[in-house]
C-alpha cells in the first residue's frame, strides 16, 4: 500500500530567479510503501533537511506534491495541515523534545490529551509502549532523571502513542552513545517489523542508516541514488560507506 509519494519536489529559498536564491531541491521524486523503513543520507547542504520539513508538512515546496495516505499535504491550509500532523505523523527529533516538567508517562500521552483519548484509553496505550520499549520502570521520573537513550527510547513511544501512517526521525542517533543508538535503532525494526509502522529517517549516521531497509542519496537537491538491503547489515553498512564516498561530505561512524 502506498504510504507516501512525493512529486518533483523543488524547493527554493529566497525570490525565485533572483540574485540570493537557493535551490535546496531540484525535482526530488519517490515513493514509499506501508512498512518501509528508510533513510535519508547526503552531504552537508544536500537538501536532506528541507527535504524532511517538506514531506512532513513543516514547509511549503515551491513546486511539486507530497502525497501521504491519498491526503495531498503540500495544499492544505494551516489548521488542515496542524490537524494532519497531529492524527497522522509521528515525529523523533535528534534532541529528544520531551517537557522536563511532565514525567516520561506524562510525555508519551500528550498527543492522546490533544486527541481527547479517555484514560482508559490512554493507561492501555502508555503500558503497551513501555513494555514494548522497556521504559515501565521509569514511567514516573522526569527526563531529567533518566539516560540518553531512555529520554530517546520515550520519544519514540510519544510519537507511536496515536498509531501515526509514518514516523519521521530527524538524526534519532545524533545525541546517542554506540550502546543507545543500537537500542533505538532495534526500537524502529521492531516498530516496523511488529506493528507494520512506516519509517523515514534523515541521519549522518552509517550505523543508524544500515538498519534500514534501503537509503536514499541526495546531493545537490537530487536524488543521486539509493540501495536496497538484501543481505546482512555488516554487509548493508559497507555499501552505505562505499556510496557515500563516491558523494562525498561528513559521514559519521561509529
Ligand atoms: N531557510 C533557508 N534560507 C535560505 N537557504 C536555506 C535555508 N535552509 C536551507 N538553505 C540552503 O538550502 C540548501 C540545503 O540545506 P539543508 O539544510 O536542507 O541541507 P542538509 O542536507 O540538511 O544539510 P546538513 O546535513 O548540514 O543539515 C543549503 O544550500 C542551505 O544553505
Amino acid at each position: 500500500m502506498l504510504m507516501l509519494e512525493a512529486k518533483n519536489i523543488v524547493k527554493v529559498y529566497g525570490e525565485l530567479a533572483g540574485e540570493g536564491a537557493t535551490t535546496a531541491l531540484g525535482g526530488v521524486s519517490f515513493q514509499l510503501n506501508k512498512g518501509d523503513f528508510i533513510a535519508i543520507m547526503g552531504p552537508s547542504g544536500s537538501g536532506k533537511t528541507t527535504l524532511l520539513n517538506i514531506l512532513s508538512g513543516l514547509d511549503k515546496p515551491t513546486s511539486g506534491e507530497v502525497v501521504i495516505d491519498r491526503n495531498i499535504i503540500s495544499s492544505l491550509n494551516g489548521e488542515q495541515l496542524a490537524l494532519f500532523r497531529r492524527k497522522q505523523l509521528g515525529f523523533v527529533f535528534q534532541d529528544f523534545n520531551l517537557l522536563d516538567s511532565l514525567t516520561v508517562k506524562e510525555n508519551i500521552v500528550v498527543p492522546m490529551v490533544l486527541e481527547k483519548k479517555s484514560a482508559t484509553e490512554m493507561e492501555e496505550r502508555v503500558h503497551e509502549l513501555a513494555s514494548l520499549f522497556d521504559i515501565e520502570e521509569i514511567l514516573n521520573k522526569y527526563p531529567y532523571q533518566i539516560s540518553g537513550g531512555q529520554q530517546q527510547r520515550t520519544a519514540v513511544s510519544r510519537a507511536l502513542v496515536n498509531h501515526p501512517s509514518l514516523i519521521f526521525a530527524d538524526e534519532p542517533t545524533g545525541n546517542l552513545d554506540s550502546k543507545s543508538s543500537t537500542v533505538i535503532m532495534e526500537c524502529f525494526e521492531k516498530i516496523v517489523q511488529e506493528l507494520s509502522a512506516t519509517v523515514l529517517l534523515v541521519t549522518h549516521d552509517v550505523f543508524a542508516a544500515s538498519y534500514c531497509r534501503k537509503v536514499i542519496f541526495i546531493k545537490d537537491g537530487l536524488i543521486h541514488s539509493s540501495i536496497d538491503r538484501k543481505g546482512s547489515r555488516k554487509d548493508f553498512l559497507n555499501q552505505i560507506m562505499d556510496n557515500l564516498a563516491i558523494l562525498g561530505g561528513r559521514t559519521d561512524v561509529f
